[in-house]
Order: structure tokens, then sequence, then C-alpha cells
């Protein structure tokens, strides 16, 4: 077996994309603003007249979507759960193992609620403060500026959306056809429990929806309004997995991880076997150019069943033929070595 070995691959694959493209440069070594992720210009409702009735989406929204990633969209998956379930902590935790973008709603909008020109700071204020589902159209608008400043094709962690039947119908109306939907985790846990926490990050945390009074509020709006959103998306099949929320720090984060790593490994296995379906020519959309020639001499072995063992960005697949390296960078899925038991010619 030959392992060929790798070096840095990012300003490489930025030249190789300069190439490419003529001069246009990709999410790898691009500035946020310079690869941003291009969403709908508006999250305005649409009247019924603009309206696609095939799939809901306002008609005219410029798909100007300006995939530079292998035609990936960004993908999102939600995080979901009462308030002090452990969303915010997990997100951290997953931050630091994977290449992800944690984008906590709550915290867009306490941002947004101190900017003294944002025209919404006072609705926000009061919303919070009574545990309220602030309207789409703000929480969605900021989630969607926020994104934009990301490199295309990333994976965005969406702490605390869709909370309400409002939230989930203005995503499915201006966002999902743009992006892809990974799944929705859920952190499960008691009532008692979350008081317990909530109490407990009101003495540090300084937010004024910390205290018992809000938190009730908080924990009706979560059982009369978020759960039946987590209910539609499961009954529409969307992949929605709930973690034992209650359990410690380190267990619900030993679940979550296996959770992240099941889905990383599948979609590794799908670009894995579109490597194995390209023309060599093509091979540099997937392929590190560092390896790029070897691996095309290599000639193309179709062999993408094998298992897959993903660790933080890295995922390793051994086939019947050998095995593949692969690296995660900014949400795209790279080859950054391999070994076959064919020799190179
Ligand atoms: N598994 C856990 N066990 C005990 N305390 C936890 C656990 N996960 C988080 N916490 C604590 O509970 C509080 C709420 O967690 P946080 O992640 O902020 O929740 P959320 O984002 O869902 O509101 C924080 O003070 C955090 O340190
Ligand atoms: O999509 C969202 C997310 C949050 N919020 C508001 O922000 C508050 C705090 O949310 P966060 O997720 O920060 O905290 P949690 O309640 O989960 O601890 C909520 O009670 C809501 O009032 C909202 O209106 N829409």
């Amino acid at each position: 077996f030959t392992l060929h070995p790798r070096t840095p691959y990012k300003a490489a694959y930025t030249r190789k994309i300069r190439q490419i493209r003529g001069g246009e440069v990709g999410s790898f070594g691009a500035t946020a603003n310079q690869a941003a992720t291009r969403l709908p210009a508006t999250l305005a409702r649409p009247d019924a007249s603009s309206v696609d009735n095939s799939n809901g989406s306002p008609n005219g929204s410029p798909d100007s979507r300006n995939n530079n990633s292998n035609g990936q969209k960004p993908r999102v998956i939600f995080v979901l759960g009462g308030p002090g379930a452990g969303k915010g902590t997990q997100c951290a935790k997953i931050v630091e193992h994977f290449d992800f973008i944690h984008l906590s709603v709550g915290d867009l909008l306490r941002t947004e609620r101190q900017n003294p020109s944002s025209p919404n700071g006072q609705l926000i204020e009061s919303y919070l403060a009574e545990g309220k589902i602030v309207p789409v159209e703000i929480s969605l608008g900021l989630v969607k500026s926020a994104m934009e400043t990301y490199p295309e094709g990333s994976i965005f962690l969406i702490d605390g959306f869709p909370r309400s039947a409002d939230n989930l119908d203005g995503w499915r109306r201006t966002m999902s056809e743009h992006v892809d939907t990974m799944c929705v985790l859920v952190y499960d846990c008691p009532m008692e429990e979350l008081e317990k926490r909530i109490l407990l990050r009101g003495e540090t945390s300084g937010r004024s929806d910390d205290n018992l009074q809000s938190a009730k509020k908080r924990f009706h709006t979560f059982s009369t309004q978020t759960m039946p959103v987590v209910r539609t998306l499961e009954s529409t099949g969307v992949n929605t997995v709930h973690i034992r929320g209650e359990n410690t720090l380190e267990e619900v984060w030993s679940d979550t991880r296996k959770e992240i790593t099941t889905l990383l490994a599948a979609e590794l296995q799908k670009r894995n076997e579109e490597l194995c379906s390209l023309s060599p020519d093509d091979f540099c959309r997937y392929v590190d150019p560092e390896i790029l020639n070897d691996f095309a001499k290599s000639g193309k072995w179709n062999d993408p069943q094998g298992e897959v063992e993903v660790v933080g960005k890295t995922a390793t697949l051994r086939g019947a033929e050998g095995t593949r390296v692969w690296e995660l960078c900014t949400g795209n899925w790279m080859l950054i070595h391999f070994s076959t038991s064919a020799p190179v010619s």
C-alpha cells in the first residue's frame, strides 16, 4: 500500500479554483464576504399572487446562489430543546470538534436589541421578557444575514429555531429551497431540571429572562409552540434525533458526538461514491491538488463501499481496494490521502 503524503492544500486549492473559474475565489482562502453564502433577498411574507403553488416559495426570489463548493448548498442542523436544555453548551462542544458554525438565534436577538439604530430593539426586549417568540421576519432576517457572512457550503448549527409554526412557515417559504437541512437535534429534559439550570445560569448570565417568572412563561411557550414544531418536522420526514438532555454534560456530549459522526459518515459515503463516478478531468473537484496527479494516475478505483471512521474533521474510508482519508474544510469534503493496493504507474 502506498500512502500518498499530504501537504496543506488550502492555498493550492484556492489557486486551483482560480484557474478553473477564471479568477473567482472559492470558499477556501476567501474572505467571508468574497465567498459568502447567497440567500434569497427578501424574507417578507409573499402575497398570494407571488407564491409558486408547487413549493410555496416566493416567485422571483433571486436564486443568486453562487455555488463554488461542488454545488453544495449551505447545510443546517436545527438545535431545539427547552430553555436550559443544554443547546448552547452542546453547540459549543460541536464547534470545538467539527467544522461547523454556531448561530444562536437568542444571541442574535440579544445583540440586535442592544443596537441603538435597530428599529426592532424595543419589540425584541418585550418579547424576550415575556418569553414570547419574536416574529419570524425579524429572527430569520438576522439568521440569514449571519449566514451570508460565511463561505458557501458551510454547515450551520441553528440554535433555538424554528420555535413556532410561524418560524417554520417562514423558513420553508424563504430558505428551504436554498439550504439543505441535515437534521434536527432535540435535547429532551424534564421541566424541574430546566428550572434548576435556568435559575443557576441566572446567577451569572445577566439575562433578563433567566428568572423564575420569565422561565415559566418560556416553558409554556416551549411546550405549546415549539414541541408541535418538533412533531411536525418528525412527521414530515426530517431526520429528527432526540437526545437525553438531563444526563451529565459529558454523557450528553457523547450522544451528540455519536449522532454528528453518523451524519458525517453518511455524507462522506455519498461524496466518495460521487468521486468514484467522476472522470479524471473532474477529480480536482474533490481531490487535494497536492495528490491530484497521483490519484489520477492510480486509476479510478470503484470502491465506494467501505467502513467510514469520522474523527473530528477527518474521515477515513477503508474499502476492499484501499484507504481514503478525507477532510472537511468549510463544509467541503476533500480527499487528502489515499492508498491503494494497485501500484501507481
Ligand atoms: N448536561 C448538563 N447538566 C447540567 N448542567 C448543564 C448541562 N448542560 C448545560 N448545563 C448548564 O445548564 C445551563 C443551561 O445550558 P445552556 O446550554 O445555556 O442551555 P440552552 O442553550 O438550551 O438554554 C448552563 O448554565 C449550563 O452550564
Ligand atoms: O428563534 C427564536 C429564538 C429565540 N427567541 C427569543 O429569545 C429567547 C431566548 O432564547 P434562547 O434560545 O437564547 O434561550 P433559551 O430560552 O433556549 O435558554 C426566547 O425565549 C424567545 O423570546 C425567539 O423569539 N425566536
